[in-house]
């Protein structure tokens, strides 16, 4: 069998040449906050740490979840439904509800990145967890809010209701063997939970094959008459479900996945279809290949003492060792260059992990995150900013610029004022919430209404979805007026992750859309309660 590295790069390089999308997403148009999100989880977020574990039920999850999806009116597909649905009989046992509720217990669904774009990369980490292939993501599902039709196939239906039921979700007959054998590479049944099925109370599990790993043990026990698959050898004749699926060709699309190679990419193939299979009208990203070559975090002000200062970052990909990054700035009357300067170099760098190439996966990425603080002049202000890298190695500077436009502030009369937030933890009860300081230009005729995203589940089991709150802030009176800014103020939870801002000053309104909340560190201050 091959290594595991092996398997996931015979993969990759079959995507690269098949599909050719190698480096077709290495940059985007900024702002793009899904792009930029996704990017963050995919690659640097704690999620990929999952491919370390094994957990089949995430596989599961996506394909019962897929199961709602009718090709004829092009309803129903991955919108986390599955949410909605978990009474019914065909979506019995703890491994769902356990798995959902891991994902919203991971606190990372947000505005433009819901529950089935994560119950899709659970699975995505399943199958790679077990070994097998890295299937490309993409972002883009939108979350259902109601059940979808039941269609999920049971064990003791006949192979015409099966083929009928896959011919709906958009698999044909060759399709459905193929895609069922995938999915019972991994996990096994249950003994309390299908007692018809498994019917020693001792077995409380039998897997489908003898590997626990993501591979084609499944068809070469099966072919060998070897195999352990209740769903094929098990005593109750009318559960048999694998054995009719698996035997409905003659046994020629088994014979032909005996391949391993054809196996993976068979599988690949097939589960990439499974997540991406959505209602008519939602439409995916690109896949993403590999981490960006340029990200630039959320630029974040804080205006005191009639300066404005702007923080950001830039992650650039395999930099250059003795690399030095500037970052430069139009004002916004256009190019001049005030007395009090326009470009300012990175101050220091921080490490960037990605936890794929920590796990031997698309080895070869490193990065660094280069981190600046730009002192601008508060009347001319700020209208773009770009980055030069100076490799010092005799080459030309490389300018990173958006691909020629900049990185576009689009106003700066409203913007969350990093300096003067903090989050607040109460004492003696160490409840925590933030203490959000938004600066207007204007005056204290002005208005801000303030919209933050809260991931923080609000059930123990599903279904549970992020709490929206939109309040009106007012005038923060430890924060008086000063040099043409107004200072409002309002509290959001402490595990907020995105705000969205309107105001409305001499007559003009003014948004801030989906601030993203990690972009910085807040200063932690204690009030007694
Ligand atoms: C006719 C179609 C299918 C039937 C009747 C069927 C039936 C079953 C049953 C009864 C179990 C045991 C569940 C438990 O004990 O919790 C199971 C497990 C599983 N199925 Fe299927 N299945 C079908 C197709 C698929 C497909 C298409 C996939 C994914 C591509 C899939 C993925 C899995 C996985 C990963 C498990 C193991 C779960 C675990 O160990 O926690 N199944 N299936």
């Amino acid at each position: 069998m091959p290594s595991r590295y092996s398997v996931i790069q015979a993969v990759v390089v079959g995507y690269a040449v098949g599909v050719g999308y190698a480096h077709s997403t290495s940059t985007f148009q900024w702002p793009n906050a899904q792009l930029s999100y996704v990017d963050k989880q995919l690659w640097e977020g704690f999620l990929p740490g999952l491919v370390a574990q094994c957990a089949p039920r995430g596989n599961t999850t996506a394909y019962h979840d897929m199961s709602t999806h009718n090709v004829d009116d092009g309803s129903g597909g991955l919108d986390a439904s599955i949410q909605f649905e978990l009474d019914r009989a065909q979506n019995i046992g703890q491994g769902m509800i356990e798995s959902l509720n891991d994902f919203s217990g991971f606190e990372i669904v947000a505005p433009m990145f819901g529950m089935a774009d994560l119950i899709a990369l659970g699975a995505i980490f399943a199958v790679a967890g077990c070994g097998g292939p890295l299937i490309p993501f993409r972002a883009g599902r939108v979350d259902a809010t109601e059940a979808g039709p039941p269609n999920v196939p049971e064990p003791q239906q006949d192979l015409a209701t099966h083929t009928e039921m896959f011919r709906q979700m958009g698999f044909n007959d060759t399709e459905m063997i193929a895609l069922v054998a995938c999915g019972h590479t991994i996990g096994g049944v249950t003994q309390v939970d299908f007692p018809t099925i498994v019917m020693d109370p001792e077995d409380s599990f039998v897997g489908f094959d003898t590997t626990t790993a993501f591979d084609n043990t499944i068809i070469s026990q099966y072919l060998q008459n070897t195999t352990e698959d209740v769903l094929v050898v098990g005593p109750n004749v009318t559960t048999r479900s694998d054995f009719r699926i698996f035997s409905s060709d003659g046994n020629a699309t088994m014979q032909s996945l005996l391949n391993p190679g054809t196996f993976t990419q068979t599988c690949a193939d097939l589960i990439e279809r499974m997540i991406n299979t959505v209602p008519n009208g939602v439409s995916l990203t690109d896949p993403f290949s590999e981490p960006f070559d340029y990200v630039v975090s959320e630029p974040v002000f804080s205006y005191r003492n009639g300066t404005l200062a702007m923080v950001t970052t830039l992650r650039v990909l395999n930099p250059s060792v003795n690399a030095t990054v500037t970052l430069l700035w139009a004002d916004r009357e256009g190019s001049f260059c005030p007395s009090t300067g326009c470009s300012v170099e990175s101050f220091g760098t921080q490490p960037v992990t990605f936890r794929l190439t920590e796990l031997g996966i698309y080895l070869g990425f490193t990065a660094e995150r280069y981190e600046f603080n730009a002192t601008i002049n508060v009347a001319t202000s700020i209208s773009k900013f770009w980055f030069e890298i100076n490799n010092n190695d005799g080459s030309d500077p490389i300018t990173v610029d958006n691909g020629g436009g900049g990185f576009v502030i689009e106003q700066d009369s409203l913007f969350f004022d990093n300096g003067r937030t903090v989050a607040v933890s109460l004492t003696p009860s160490f409840e925590e919430f933030f203490r959000l300081v938004i600066a207007v230009r204007g005056d204290t005729t002005a208005t801000v209404s303030m919209t933050a995203f809260d991931p923080r589940p609000t059930a123990f089991s599903p279904p549970s979805f992020p709490v929206i709150t939109t309040v009106d802030l007012i005038l923060d009176e430890t924060n008086p007026p000063d040099n043409g800014f107004v200072f409002f103020t309002g509290n959001a939870s402490i595990t907020t992750n995105f705000i969205s801002l309107t105001a409305t000053s001499g007559g003009t309104t003014y948004t801030q859309t989906n601030f993203d909340m990690s972009a910085t560190n807040f200063s932690l201050v204690e009030v007694s309660a």
